[in-house]
């Protein structure tokens, strides 16, 4: 199940108590993995983790260790990063609207916090870090996509600028479905309420993830990584109208109700832009966008002729392969936590 380069060896999760967190561990803690660490800043969600850990799978919660910390501060990373050979950096600040009214605070954790975590990790010899970004960073519209975008610069930059032993790469996601604020859950919360589900903008289009695939992400990044590279997952995607006659397919039909669109939203998401198309290699399931390895010298890179600089197409949501409703009724039910709340028990699932 994971890389034979893995057994033994210790893994560090950044912002671990989130689902992503908890998705890894679901997939590593019984592999031949030696120890992972949770770092996190909230206490009162660790030691829930610790619980469930020691109810569900007492074998291996030994395995788990857990950090207090935060990645704004760059003595606690350093400490939690000793003796540490992975790092999954998943700590990040990613509702918008609350980036949109805090954008330094965004910036805080997004991109000062990344810095902290890289340079911890090249200092302390650790081999290879995957960092977690979204497609909100690609041509940016509101701050929470703006902090992301620099966060990306910062991992490039780093990675290029002399990382020592340390392998530094990057992935993008589309929505993670039923992560914790966001849609599906909130439709599914307003149907057993009895309410219309409340859609921002019916021909709005978002690509559709579950936690696994993006575990899966982070793996296959973790696997084939080159210095700088940045592994984006082929998803396909639902218009929001859609999205809301699916959900309603399952929980029942209760109306729907035309809000209109959001502070900072689009009306699509890029996953890959222009510029990054030109640079990616097709890997099956995933794009390889390699690190452009150019230094600051540039005369030296010219070549005469025509020179592109951006394919014809970037790759969204909107020209991604487009499910219909049953399909993405299909593709929900892949959610843990809709499977849990089809049986009324949403309020088990770890968000
Ligand atoms: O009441 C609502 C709320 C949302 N939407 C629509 O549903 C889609 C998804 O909205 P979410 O709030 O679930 O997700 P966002 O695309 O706004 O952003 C989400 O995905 C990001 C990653 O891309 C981050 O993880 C972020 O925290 C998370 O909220 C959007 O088209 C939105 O307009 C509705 O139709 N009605």
């Amino acid at each position: 199940m994971i890389p034979e380069s893995m057994v033994g060896k210790t893994l560090m999760i950044t912002g671990g108590t989130g689902s992503f967190g908890n998705t890894v561990l679901k997939h590593f803690l019984s592999s031949g993995i030696g120890e992972i660490r949770v770092f996190s800043r909230d206490e009162k969600k660790q030691d829930d983790m610790r619980h469930r850990l020691q109810e569900q799978t007492p074998d291996y919660a030994s395995k788990v260790r857990f950090f207090i910390g935060d990645v704004r501060d760059a003595q606690s990373v350093r400490d939690a990063m000793r003796g540490v050979d992975y790092v999954f950096h998943a700590a990040a600040l990613k509702q918008v609207p609350s980036c949109e009214f805090f954008p330094m605070e965004a910036v805080r954790t997004n991109v000062i916090g990344t810095d902290n975590v890289l340079h911890a990790a090249i200092d302390g010899g650790v081999e290879r870090v995957v960092c977690l970004s979204t497609d909100k960073a690609a041509y940016p519209i509101n701050a929470m996509g703006k902090s992301k975008a620099l966060m990306e610069s910062v991992i490039y930059a780093n990675a290029r600028n002399g990382a020592g032993r340390t392998t530094i790469c990057c992935t993008r996601y589309g929505n993670v479905m039923c992560s914790r604020g966001s849609v599906i859950p909130l439709f599914i919360g307003q149907i057993k309420a009895g309410e219309p589900v409340t859609v921002t903008d019916p021909a709005m289009t978002r690509f559709l993830m579950n936690l696994d695939e993006a575990v899966d992400l982070v793996q296959f990044a973790f696997e084939h990584a080159e210095p700088g590279d940045l592994f984006i997952q082929k998803a396909p995607a639902s218009t929001i109208g859609d999205l809301a006659e699916a959900v309603q397919e399952l929980f029942g039909h209760t109306g729907t109700r035309v809000i209109g669109t959001r502070h900072g939203e689009k009306l699509f998401e890029t996953l890959m832009t222009r510029e990054e198309v030109l640079r990616a290699e097709d890997m099956g399931n995933y794009y390889r966008v390699h690190s452009d390895s150019r230094d600051l010298n540039y005369d030296k890179f010219f070549v005469e002729g025509e020179v592109k600089t951006m394919a014809d197409e970037s790759y969204t949501s909107h020209n991604t392969r487009r499910l219909n409703v049953a399909e993405t009724v299909e593709k929900i039910k892949t959610a843990e936590y809709v499977r849990l709340a089809l049986e009324g028990r949403e309020h088990e699932a770890v968000q």
